[in-house]
């Protein structure tokens, strides 16, 4: 009944112009299943690798297609290890790792399907009844916003929230509320690759700015908001120099420490993505516990790219206590599993994350909830955005 009937696989626009894959799967009994892969700009060099998408599908239909065919698609481990043996590589360049989470995601969707079952229920199981909170940017520069601020993402979360529709309209106020500061102050600008305003500010000016939208926003709601950053620290890294380099700063990484553990005090983060680069294990490790005692999330996101190798290392050494999970990173279904399995194991939180380039596919939105994330990162406005905000308002009316 749930047996794969068909495998269509398209390339598609992303919302940055891009092209991406979009797989659907077919099972013998109507399950239908699609899902479209994202794409980073400030990828992880330790990140799954894509193919160009023509040269990809050619392929796959040549070689993968025809081993999916048949395959149960309740066996999500079975369908997987498939991708991975038909690959034969490392990191997923052998068919692309843009082609492989597409179909692991589109297996997933069209197994609830065929069973008549939504996604997070499916995966999630009968004792799933909360989403995770949205976690997104209001401002924003790095590598999503030419010009803009050093630190990549300014982000809030709505910590006082009662529900996810409540949380989604809270984030959506501050966004709007930092956009009427920046308007007051002549600063007003357009937006980023996630539709975080994209100002020509400093990083000192962008604190300042949200924290005031934040204070505005709690006093009005009575919803407590707390702020975060992704700073994207790899960006920043230059090795010839062994400094992170801002505009107006070049930083050691202890000076990067201190800067990053002064933030944590001044602004009270809740979060702090890659505050340090992707190679350093030690650095994250030393401000881990600089902000021991406080309730701030240390987030590898290029640090551990969703795979439990690193993972494993990185809690050796007691390095973050968070880790952020980019399906698309590791490229399947199970892996992304085994990343979020091995970090609840080890009492880090998991962050489940959308890319800067994205498409209207909601399925993080029902990952997120079927394995207990605590944050939803991906973004506030924006139609890729809201696709996924939207779709966790619709998935707490199931609860
Ligand atoms: O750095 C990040 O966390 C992401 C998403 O916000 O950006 P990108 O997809 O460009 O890696
Ligand atoms: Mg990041």
């Amino acid at each position: 009944m749930t047996t794969i009937d068909g495998v269509t696989l398209r390339r598609i626009l992303d919302s940055r112009g891009n092209e991406t894959i979009e797989a659907e799967i077919l099972t013998a009994s109507g399950g239908y299943g699609r899902a479209c892969a994202p794409s980073g700009a400030s990828t992880g060099i330790y990140e799954a690798k894509v193919r160009p998408c023509r040269e990809a599908i050619a392929d796959a239909q040549t070689r993968l297609i025809p081993e999916l065919i048949d395959l149960d698609s309740q066996d999500q481990r079975g369908f997987d290890e498939i991708l991975h043996i038909v690959d034969a590589t490392d990191d997923l360049s052998g068919i692309g790792a843009n082609i492989a989470v597409a179909l692991s995601l589109a297996n997933a969707k069209a197994a609830a399907s065929a069973m008549n079952m939504e996604l997070f229920q499916f995966l999630g199981g009968a004792f799933v009844d909360q989403t995770p909170l949205p976690l997104g940017n209001v401002i924003g520069g790095g590598a999503h916003a030419v010009g803009a601020t050093d630190i990549q993402e300014f982000l809030i979360v709505p910590t006082g929230a009662g529900n996810a529709s409540e949380a989604v309209f809270t984030n959506a106020l501050v966004h709007k509320t930092v956009k009427s500061i920046l308007v007051a102050r002549g600063k007003g600008c357009g937006k980023g690759d996630e539709g975080a305003w994209a100002p020509h500010i400093s990083d000192a000016e962008a604190f300042e700015i949200v924290a005031e939208a934040v204070n505005k926003v709690q006093d009005e709601t009575g919803i407590e908001v707390r702020m975060g950053l992704d700073v994207a620290a790899s960006e920043m890294w230059n090795a010839d120099l062994e400094r992170y380099v801002y505009k107006n700063a070049k930083r050691t990484t202890e000076e990067q420490i201190a800067y990053i553990a002064e933030l944590v005090d001044q602004y009270n983060l809740v979060y702090v993505e890659d505050p340090i680069q992707e190679e350093d294990f030690a650095g994250f490790a030393m401000l881990t516990e600089e902000v021991t005692g406080r309730d701030t999330l240390i987030c590898g996101d290029d640090l551990f790219v969703t795979n439990v190798e690193r993972l494993e290392e990185g809690i050796a050494l007691e390095a973050g206590n968070c880790v952020l999970i980019k399906p698309n990173q590791i490229g399947t279904l199970t892996d992304t599993f085994e990343t979020i399995r091995l970090a609840c194991d080890y009492g880090y939180e998991t962050v489940m994350s959308h890319r800067s380039g994205e498409t209207t596919d909601t399925t993080i939105a029902h990952l997120g909830t079927a394995f207990g994330c605590c944050f939803l990162k991906c973004g506030i406005v924006g139609g890729e955005r809201i696709a996924k905000l939207n779709e966790l308002i619709r998935i707490e009316e199931h609860f």
